[in-house]
């Protein structure tokens, strides 16, 4: 039993905790989370946090589902009393981002109770997939800007154009004849949509040849449902200009916004951008999936050796390359493109294969599966190259939209994630799905964390 510790559990993955906790031999503290009918969240830390070193624990997977209820303000939607699952949790709709600002204000909550310290225990950390652009010294996102016919110092200023799509315009770079002599401005790009938003009629947005307008298109698709990745959506080039739109990107945002709430510490798994430990100035451990995958792959995939690892996008190759370096397997890399074919053109994926799969067992390697477009169409590009069985092992597996329904009709044979997100509901939609559980390194880097023990020693002889 560990000593002088506080374990809490957020509403996103309560038996993740229980499972936690009963390694540790601590139970986790009694927590009240509601939400306002209004949607704003309520937390109540019910047992005394002062001078405890505590452990918040909250995944991100997509929430359960909605629930009637609550219909005045003041009518609370409890979510969970007391610890862990405990069978006390109550369904209703939580998005990410409930999730999210439940926790940061538990951390608030168990700052402002004098905790000794919080740790920020984020099996699958949100926004991961969204890292910052470059930044100006003055602290604003730097996009494109040309001003030829400026004044001033703002003539023919040219700012770099992150993945600018045509080429950043700029001196000896030619311009398309779209951009016209004016280049391009942000505001003048704004102004152009506002004032073509006037002209359009605005029951149908469709001009006067019937067809949909650039700008009444691009408004259309701008009310769709996007993945984090998804380049593919054409909402997502401002086909009027030519140019790809400026997106925020959260991930400093997130890291500030952990630590201004009061964490003193994040402990998380498989981050899909290692770089994003950087964003913090607070310790981040970064637990590793690894082990767990590699011993699978030894116990449950007959002749192993013969087996190809293979990872089906170039920013996963580290991930794979390391499983079959470890394991002395042979390597395949998927390179994922998503390029219009011509710059009005809506971009499409290709998918190419390097390496031989051919009369092979598959072993496809990545750190998350999310609509699972990726790992399909990984599945599906090798068995058209002539492997005999695909399976695909991930950390996380957040599994939104049509995921499952994809993996169902897929080349897939077999698909294995942890239960960094809950999986219960997913395992019984998709009968491929293997659930490996992590939670027993968290206990473990939990315990270690607690008494000043090295975590990345966990890892050193896996
Ligand atoms: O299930 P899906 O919705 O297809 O998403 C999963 C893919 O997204 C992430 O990579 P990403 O496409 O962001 O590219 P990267 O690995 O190059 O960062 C992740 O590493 C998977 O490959």
């Amino acid at each position: 039993m560990v000593r002088n510790i506080v374990i809490l559990s957020g509403s996103s993955h309560p038996a993740f905790v229980d499972s936690i906790a009963s390694t540790l031999g601590v139970p986790p503290s009694s927590r009240m989370l509601a939400k306002f009918s209004c949607g704003e969240t309520r937390c109540e830390i019910r047992d005394s946090v002062r001078g405890k070193d505590v452990y918040i624990v909250q995944s991100f997977g997509v929430g359960p589902s909605p629930s009637s209820g609550c219909r005045r303000r003041g009518d609370l939607q409890r979510v969970g009393t007391d610890g862990g699952g405990g069978g006390s949790e109550v369904e209703q709709t939580h998005t990410v981002n409930d999730y999210f600002i439940e926790l940061c204000i538990m951390i608030s909550a168990c700052k402002t109770g004098s905790a000794k310290t919080i740790t920020a225990v984020l099996p699958l950390f949100p926004y991961s997939r969204q890292p910052d652009l470059p930044f100006s010294h003055v602290g604003a996102p730097r996009v494109g800007v040309w001003h030829p016919q400026g004044h001033g110092a703002r003539s023919g200023k040219v700012d770099y154009m992150f993945e600018s799509v045509p080429v950043t315009p700029g001196p000896n770079v030619p311009r398309t004849a779209e951009l016209g002599s004016a280049g391009v401005d942000v505001g003048d790009v704004m102004g152009r949509v506002a004032s073509a938003k006037e002209t359009q009629p605005a029951s149908k947005g469709t001009g006067e040849s019937g067809r949909a307008s650039p700008v009444a298109e691009h408004r259309r698709q701008l009310t769709g449902n996007y993945t984090t990745h998804d380049y593919e959506n054409p909402s997502l080039v401002m086909t009027l200009q030519g140019q790809k739109q400026f997106m925020a990107q959260a991930g400093s945002l997130v890291a500030d916004l952990l630590t201004c709430a009061g964490a003193d510490r994040v402990l998380t798994c498989d981050l899909h951008e290692s770089a994003y430990q950087g964003f913090f100035d607070t310790p981040v451990d970064n637990l590793y999936a690894r082990p767990l995958l590699q011993r699978y792959i030894q116990r449950k995939i007959p002749n192993y050796r013969e087996a190809v690892i293979v990872s089906p996008d170039a920013g996963g190759a580290k991930r794979a390359t390391a499983i079959a370096d470890n394991l002395g397997l042979a390597f395949a890399l998927i390179h994922k493109e998503r390029r219009p074919p011509k710059i009005s053109e809506t971009p499409k994926a290709t998918m190419m294969l390097v390496g031989n799969v051919a009369s092979r067992v598959c072993i496809l390697i990545d750190d998350l599966v999310d609509t699972a477009k990726t790992i399909t169409r990984a599945a599906n590009l090798l068995k058209r190259e002539g492997a005999v069985q695909v399976v695909a092992l991930l950390t996380h597996g957040v599994l939104s939209g049509e995921a499952i329904a994809r993996i169902n009709a897929s080349a897939l044979d077999r698909m294995v994630v942890t239960n960094t997100v809950p999986q219960e509901k997913h395992r019984a939609l998709c009968p491929k799905l293997e659930v490996l559980d992590v939670s027993g390194t968290f206990a473990e880097a939990i315990r270690r964390v607690h008494h000043g023990e090295s975590v990345s020693m966990l890892f050193q002889y896996d």
